[in-house]
């Protein structure tokens, strides 16, 4: 059977129709997202496996899983993103569970996954709906200590790309998040009573006004860390690129020494969304050698991230 997998991984930021960037830089990003959506268009899959990470949005520290693949799943529409369901073969879902449980990997399920722009925005960006491919989310933790080892992405990433490499048919694999970027979302170490149920979720349902406030206070921080001003750790564009080698070496084993503080303190509270990507990269490393065909990278402040995007075949 010939295997027919590829892979897009690629930065998402809230951001992206909320800031003003410089004309060369908005430029250059659009003419990669043009490039990765002709990547995605010739390739044509026929279904799509989505790793995300979310941001409080559909998962809580009530029972904060490492990782959880959704059976069905709805878009909450925050920052402006689409709301609404997600076409997921559950059968399909049930089937990838089994097989990665099968593995030894502790996956959790569920028959209602709520996701945010973090899981969404690359299939907005590539088919300007959410709805135009069957999808299946793997939802990875990356904003809610503590963390798995990244071993287990790993792990996890590899189990996947084995079940998919059994299937007949052409599986478009999206990581979406990364690369360093330490944007605003509340942290349980330094939280407050308020925000502290915020991140339980058990502070009933968001309202517009909150919602609209919780979305600004990003927009302002972006603003003020394009001006130098914000207090918000910098980029790592070393860690970045380094990163980018080793994923496109076809080796990931040097990334299970990654230790999870490590990142935080390089790269940024947010920088372990770039789980997504190792868990995309694992999973086509499952079946068999790949080669970087694109890799777009460059720090962009206004965004408030080290904006990386990579697309990869089969060799
Ligand atoms: O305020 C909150 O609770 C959430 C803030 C938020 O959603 C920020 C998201 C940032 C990214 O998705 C990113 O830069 O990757
Ligand atoms: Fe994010």
């Amino acid at each position: 059977m010939t295997v027919s997998l590829a892979l897009l991984a690629m930065s998402h930021s809230p951001l992206l129709e909320h800031a003003e960037l410089p004309g060369d830089v908005s430029a250059e990003l659009q003419a990669a997202f043009d490039t990765a959506r002709t990547f995605v268009h010739d390739f044509d899959p026929d279904i799509i496996v989505n790793f995300a990470p979310d941001h409080y949005n559909g998962f809580f520290y009530t029972l904060m899983p490492a990782f959880c693949i959704g059976y069905a799943a709805e878009s909450i529409g925050d920052y402006g993103s689409q709301a609404g369901r997600l076409d997921v073969p559950e059968d399909l879902a049930r089937s990838i569970a089994e097989h990665v449980l099968g593995d030894g990997i502790d996956l959790t399920v569920s028959l209602d996954m709520q996701v945010d722009h973090g899981a969404v925005q690359p299939m907005e960006l590539m088919y300007s709906d959410i709805g135009a491919k069957p999808v299946v989310p793997v939802f990875i933790n990356s904003v809610a200590p503590p963390f798995t080892p990244v071993q287990r992405i790993r792990l996890l990433g590899e189990s996947i790309g084995r079940y998919l490499s059994t299937m007949d048919q052409k599986v478009l694999v999206i990581s979406s998040g990364g690369l360093s970027h330490d944007p605003p979302v509340p942290r349980l170490a330094t939280a407050n009573s308020e925000q502290r149920k915020a991140l339980m979720g058990t502070g009933g349902p968001i309202s517009a006004e909150a919602r609209a406030a919780r979305q600004q206070r990003v927009i302002d921080a972006a603003r003020d860390f394009a001006a130098g001003t914000a207090d918000i750790q910098d980029l790592a564009p070393q860690w970045d690129q380094d990163l980018m080698r080793i994923l496109a070496s076809g080796d990931l084993t040097p990334l299970d020494d990654f230790s999870p503080d490590e990142m935080t303190r390089i790269a940024g509270n947010s920088s372990h969304e770039v789980r997504t990507w190792i868990a995309g990269y694992a999973a086509m490393s499952a079946a068999g050698d790949y080669e970087v065909e694109y890799s777009y990278y460059r720090p962009i402040r206004e965004l408030i991230a080290g904006f990386g995007m990579t697309t990869v075949v089969q060799r």
